[in-house]
């Protein structure tokens, strides 16, 4: 699913105007339509409904929601945030049918009182949308901070007022949305975690905008859908043999933090890897060989942490390097002279990017294909601080393409930057996985899917798919709180069927 940027919003809106063809201000009935009949299934008869419009198209929006409302025998009461401009024309057109319809209306002007929410009523705002150009201020910033201070549950429209559709609002007034529910397509700006306080649950309604530009209309972001990771999932041949799927090369752990090591390793033999030679500390070895004996172990000569690489190296097709590895010296000369002498892609994650970050010459070493995965904290601590995840997001693509490698950005909707330039958002996951080891799992499953040739950008679409699939099910099992890592990979196998044609 692509992810429409506010002037293609527009533009596509506009398409369908002229090709479906539809008056706008009947796509706006449709749009208000599917609002109400969203408002009118989420709840009961008796709750009521406060409306506060803009005098854009967004409070036109509005108008029209109380409108329907009151004609399914609600309550709702609306109130217009009056501007210096005039209203759109469809704002206007669907003020006079509103008052055509006896609804209540109170004109809300610079210092006038805000006018009572009932206690139980729904707010719904439908301020500003993606025709919010500045930050908000004055009465329109008083007005969303007044609401936000309310026990109300507040529903908004299309974007929550304040809110940027594709640049950030970081420190601005922004409405704390209950719910948002958004027309027609995901904007950047509900899928950031620097917006989840604002979004709440976002809901994608329909309002049969154009198909037809829809798929002409290139996006830089997409959805990574489970349709769209399908078209990238490669089923096994029935004739296949284990010299078909890869050699794998882990190398991770380090005294006490095994158990990194073990989560990662288990992860990348259920994720499919056809042999997996696992690089661990002496003291490591008997804990990985009972723990797991399918794997092969690599004991290092030191007993604590990993200082040496292994003699041969030609028998791997890919490297995943991180888990529980800690930031010594030695550890760092390690993983230099395997950037230096394998020739396949890598994973990098945990105390791998944090070598990394403490040593730029490391990175130019990085062959192409690879993925580097961290999470906001490495991000920064990688590639500088940075004020908002709209920057993130940008520096991560400049990143990707600059290193000819995969850089993601972990987090609720982990981002996927390519060196395509394009970027994919995740769909799957959930805060149950939020519990340290879950990173572990995602690096053996990548490692996995390299090991069985997947390019970079498959097996990160694929592989972070599954992982927040795999949390998903088990979850269901569990809890959000008593959820493991562990849980994870019993659950990949599950995931994976999802997959299959
Ligand atoms: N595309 C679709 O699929 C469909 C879209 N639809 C709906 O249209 C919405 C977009 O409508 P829109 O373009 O009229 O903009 P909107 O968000 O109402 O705001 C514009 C108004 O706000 C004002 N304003 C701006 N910044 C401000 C500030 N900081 N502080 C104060 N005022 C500020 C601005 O004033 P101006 O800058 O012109 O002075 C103008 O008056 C979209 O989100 C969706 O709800 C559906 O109806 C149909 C299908
Ligand atoms: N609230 C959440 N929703 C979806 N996925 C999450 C959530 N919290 C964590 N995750 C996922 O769990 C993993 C955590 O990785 P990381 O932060 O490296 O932690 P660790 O390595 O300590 O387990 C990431 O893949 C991340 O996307
Ligand atoms: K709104």
């Amino acid at each position: 699913m692509k992810i429409f940027s506010a002037e293609q919003m527009r533009a596509w809106d506009a398409y369908t105007i002229r090709h479906e063809p539809v008056l706008s201000i009947d796509l706006m009935e449709r749009a208000a339509g599917r609002c109400a009949d969203w408002l009118l299934a989420h709840f009961g008869q008796e709750t009521g409904f406060m409306v506060f419009c803009g005098m854009g198209n967004n409070g036109g929006d509005g108008l029209a929601i109380a409108r329907m409302l009151l004609a399914a025998g609600r309550r709702a009461g609306v109130v217009i945030l009056e501007s210096r401009r005039q209203g759109s024309p469809d704002f206007l057109e669907n003020l006079k049918r509103l008052q055509a319809a006896s609804g209540a209306i109170f004109l809300l002007a610079a210092g006038d009182a805000i006018p009572d929410v009932p206690a139980g009523a729904v707010v719904v705002d439908a301020l500003f949308g993606t025709g919010l150009n500045t930050p908000l201020s004055g009465h329109a910033a008083r007005l969303v901070e007044h609401l936000n201070g309310l026990p109300n549950t507040r529903v908004a429209i299309d974007l929550p007022s304040g809110l940027f559709a594709d640049r950030s609002a970081v420190g601005n007034p922004v409405l704390l949305a209950t719910h948002t529910l958004t027309f027609a397509a995901p904007k950047l700006g509900l899928l950031l975690q620097e917006n989840a306080p604002f979004t709440g649950e976002v809901h994608i309604l329909d309002i049969g905008l154009s198909p037809a530009f829809e798929s002409a209309t290139e996006t830089r972001f997409q959805l990574a859908t489970a349709t769209l990771v399908k078209s990238r999932f490669r089923p096994r041949n029935r004739f296949a043999h284990k010299g078909n799927f890869g050699h794998a090369y882990l190398a991770a752990g380090s005294l006490g933090k095994m158990g990194a090591a073990l989560m990662a390793a288990t992860a990348c033999l259920r994720g499919g890897a056809g042999l997996l030679s696992c690089h661990v500390p002496r003291c490591g070895v008997g804990i990985l060989q009972t723990a797991l004996p399918e794997a092969m172990a690599l004991p290092d000569p030191d007993e604590t942490r990993l200082t040496t690489l292994p003699g041969e190296t030609s028998r791997y097709n890919c490297a995943g390097i991180g888990p529980g590895i800690g930031t010594s010296t030695q550890t760092a000369a390690m993983l230099r002279s395997c950037l230096a002498k394998f020739q396949v892609p890598f994973v990098l994650d945990a105390d791998a990017l944090n070598l990394l970050a403490k040593d730029e010459s490391l990175m130019s070493l990085l062959p192409a294909g690879s993925i580097l995965t961290p999470h906001p904290k490495e991000f920064d601590r990688l590639f500088g601080a940075h004020d908002s995840d709209f920057d993130r997001i940008e520096t991560a693509l400049a990143a990707a393409e600059r290193l000819q490698s995969v850089v993601l950005l972990k987090g609720h909707h982990t981002f996927i930057a390519s060196p395509t330039g394009s970027g994919y958002f995740n769909t799957t996951g959930n805060a149950g996985m939020a519990k340290g080891g879950s990173g572990d799992v995602l690096t053996g499953l990548l490692t996995a899917l390299l090991a069985q040739g997947y390019g970079a950008e498959d097996a990160a679409l694929v592989g972070v798919w599954l992982h927040g699939k795999a949390g998903d099910l088990a979850v269901e099992r569990q809890s959000y709180e008593s959820l493991l890592p562990g849980d994870l990979v019993a659950r990949l196998g599950a995931a994976f069927r999802q997959l299959y044609p």
